[in-house]
């Protein structure tokens, strides 16, 4: 990534992109010239993943430079959102990937076989050049181009035969931009588990291709690519249920490294002060911790500039006594918060509502228009979903 993870550097490196989204984008995203060579690819799924900027911002930025032409890149802008709506009506999909990671880690911790295989995996050392190269871009760098991400799951999978969790728990903890729905879905999709019938294949002449030649890639790839075998798709659940903040009560807002432009979003009240934590989850690479601090840290900044109130940083220990000693200290009877799609940030979110209530504190969600107007489409596949995207643009 080439820019640090503020508001302003992430709207600088969209105004610098721009001029790329629109028909070069469509006829040379899919190279991967490798790192300090990226100008075909916007680089900012870390900023668009954080809400440091958001996918409105970016769809209609690009199509206000380029109208229809930039159809391509929207609609790449647009899968994020596909796949959190996707995900948000099936959020035993991403429980069912944590039970995997954890019965892969039990068998990582018995199999001295398996133990020798990830390890090699992970570190460079399989002797398939381009997926050697792949690990370490992704553990050098937190970024690995769209391309690199399909064929080094579907080596992972299909040709080294490791577990898919593991896969994905590998990208989720050292991916500057790892998101619950899209690397989850990613995996799920390259595997077979996602499109029933469908996986991806990586082939040698294509990452020959798309890589602009860097990698020669001698050793044998699987020549085929079958399903993983699993459940099918729970049914969709229907969106939450939103109670409005209380617009006459004291309010606290608790933002969160995933929306971090609170203040483009209107919570219909003033706060007295804001509370701001970390709660990333899991076992983060220490480049993917600082990205996510930095992310927060500046949305600290700008809601306190913002909110005209004071801003503190909570410790993600102890969190529902720091944040009942917050809301007591502004005598505040409410805290409200950008809704967090499924993930770890959801998931503490959703464990301290009702310990909140039970001490006279009620903590409301808001959702973003655009994530209202997107999500109740996001129930079968993405070509499904497609024609909403205009709709989402006016
Ligand atoms: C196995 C696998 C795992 C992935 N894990 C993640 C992840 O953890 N986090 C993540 O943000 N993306 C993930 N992706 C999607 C995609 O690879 C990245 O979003 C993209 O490569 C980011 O680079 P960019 O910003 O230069 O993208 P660009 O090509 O410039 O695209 C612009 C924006 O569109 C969005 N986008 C593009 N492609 C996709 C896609 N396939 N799915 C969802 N959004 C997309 C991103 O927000 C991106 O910043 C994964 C894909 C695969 C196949």
């Amino acid at each position: 990534m080439t820019f640090a993870l503020t508001r302003a550097a992430a709207l600088e490196r969209l105004a610098a992109f721009l001029p790329h989204a629109g028909r070069a984008y469509a006829g040379t995203r899919n190279l991967d010239r490798g790192p300090g060579k990226r100008s075909n690819v916007s680089e900012l799924s870390p900023a668009i993943r954080r809400r440091l900027i958001t996918e409105e911002e970016v769809a209609k930025a690009a199509h206000a430079a380029h109208g229809h032409t930039a159809e391509k890149f929207i609609a790449e802008v647009c899968w994020r959102s596909y796949w959190r709506g996707w995900l948000e009506a099936r959020p035993s999909v991403w429980q069912d990937y944590l039970t995997q990671v954890a019965a892969a880690d039990l068998d990582l911790s018995r199999d001295a076989g398996l133990r020798t295989a990830y390890a090699d995996a992970v570190n460079g050392r399989t002797g398939i050049d381009a997926f050697d190269g792949w690990a370490r871009e992704l553990t050098d760098t937190g970024y690995l181009h769209n391309h690199a991400r399909m064929s080094f799951a579907s080596i992972w999978i299909f040709t080294l035969r490791l577990p898919w969790a593991l896969g994905a728990a590998h990208f989720y903890r050292h991916l500057l931009d790892a998101c619950p729905a899209s690397n989850t879905l990613g995996w799920r999709w390259v595997a077979g588990l996602q499109t029933p019938g469908k996986t991806y294949l990586a082939r040698a002449a294509i990452i020959r291709d798309t890589s602009c030649g860097r990698f020669r890639v001698e050793a044998s790839l699987a020549t085929s690519a079958p399903p993983l075998a699993g459940p099918p798709h729970p049914a969709p659940i229907p969106p939450s249920r939103l109670s409005p903040p209380d617009p006459a009560a004291r309010t606290l807002v608790w933002i969160t490294s995933e929306d971090c432009t609170p203040e483009t979003l209107d919570f219909g009240i003033s706060p007295l002060a804001i509370v701001a934590v970390d709660s990333i989850g899991g076992d983060p690479a220490d480049a993917k911790r600082a990205a996510a601090d930095s992310a927060l840290a500046d949305a600290c900044i700008r809601a306190e500039a913002h909110f005209q109130a004071p801003v503190t940083r909570l410790p993600e220990a102890a969190l529902l006594d720091a944040l009942d000693d917050a809301a007591t200290a502004a005598r505040a009877t409410q805290i409200v918060t950008p809704y967090a799609p499924v993930g770890p940030v959801a998931d503490r979110i959703a464990s301290l509502t009702d310990p909140l209530a039970r001490r006279g504190i009620a903590l409301r969600r808001v959702l973003r228009p655009w994530d209202a107007r997107a999500w109740p489409h996001a129930t079968r596949g993405f070509f499904a979903f497609k024609p909403v995207i205009p709709s989402l643009l006016a």
